[in-house]
């Protein structure tokens, strides 16, 4: 894969985390969660810029902890959307790479390897996924339906994407008025072509609740005592 544009989301307010800042701003061994992530990516050559979709009133804060941190990709902090989608849909329109990743700032434990494998592996879409450790059924107060677990895939990200058609579906799915929890199902649902899953890892948790919050912190000492 050649050069390639960066979307690291940090647009969302964090209602379930249910603290008063946006939850990618709390901090983990010291560091707010969005640099975790950062420091990561800014040592990967194909990664030409960054783009960081915020919330308007946290746009100033966002670029204050960059500065502080000096990390040497440019990147861009932009406004975000009131959706996760639409915060992508913004940052797609100011990427200039053909290649796209797209990764959330509130999943810290990402391997920098995860990053490469997703960058070099031959497929123009791939994700993340894991198999699915429970029972998962169709319903709501009753079972309507019974899934097969062998079929399904909790989705991860990062996420890697040709920009050009990823905006297209994105313009396609405003046009519909359909709403996508993360990319893979909005790009499919317009596309139906080969978008490759990688093997995820038990790790790389996304921060939503307060009980990952702690999750993080256990994971957060491992990772330290691993780096020796
Ligand atoms: N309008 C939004 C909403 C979410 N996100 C980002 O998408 C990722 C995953 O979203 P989620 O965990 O839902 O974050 P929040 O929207 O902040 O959380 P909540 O739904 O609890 O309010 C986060 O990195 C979040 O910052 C975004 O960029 N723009
Ligand atoms: C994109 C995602 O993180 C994939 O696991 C997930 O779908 C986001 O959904 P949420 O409702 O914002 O947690």
């Amino acid at each position: 894969m050649g050069e390639c544009s960066f979307i690291l989301l940090s647009g969302g307010i964090g209602k379930r985390m249910q603290v008063n800042i946006p939850k990618q701003f709390l901090l983990l061994g010291g560091k707010p969660i969005l640099v975790h992530v950062l420091e990561k990516i800014d040592t990967i050559d194909s990664i030409k810029e960054i783009i960081i979709p915020s919330p308007k009133e946290f746009i100033e804060k966002t670029e204050e902890i960059i500065h502080n941190y000096g990390f040497a990709t440019p990147i861009y902090c932009i406004e975000g959307g009131d959706t996760r989608q639409e915060s992508v849909y913004h940052a797609l329109k100011s990427a200039r790479f053909d290649q796209v990743i797209v990764h959330e700032a509130v999943r810290p434990f990402v391997t920098k390897e995860e990053f490469s494998y997703l960058i070099d592996c031959k497929n123009e879409s791939a994700t993340y996924g894991l198999d699915i450790p429970f029972t998962v059924l169709e319903g709501k107060d009753f079972i309507e339906n019974n899934l097969v677990r062998d079929q399904l895939i909790n989705i991860q990200l990062p996420q890697k994407f040709n920009r050009k058609k990823l905006l297209y579906s994105h313009e396609c799915a405003r046009e519909d008025n359909l709403e996508f929890t993360e990319d893979a199902s909005l790009y499919f649902h317009y596309f139906k072509s080969d978008i490759k899953v990688l093997k995820g890892s038990d790790y790389n948790i996304k921060i939503t609740k307060p009980v990952d919050r702690k999750i993080a912190e256990v994971l957060y000492k491992e990772y330290i005592l691993m780096e020796g």
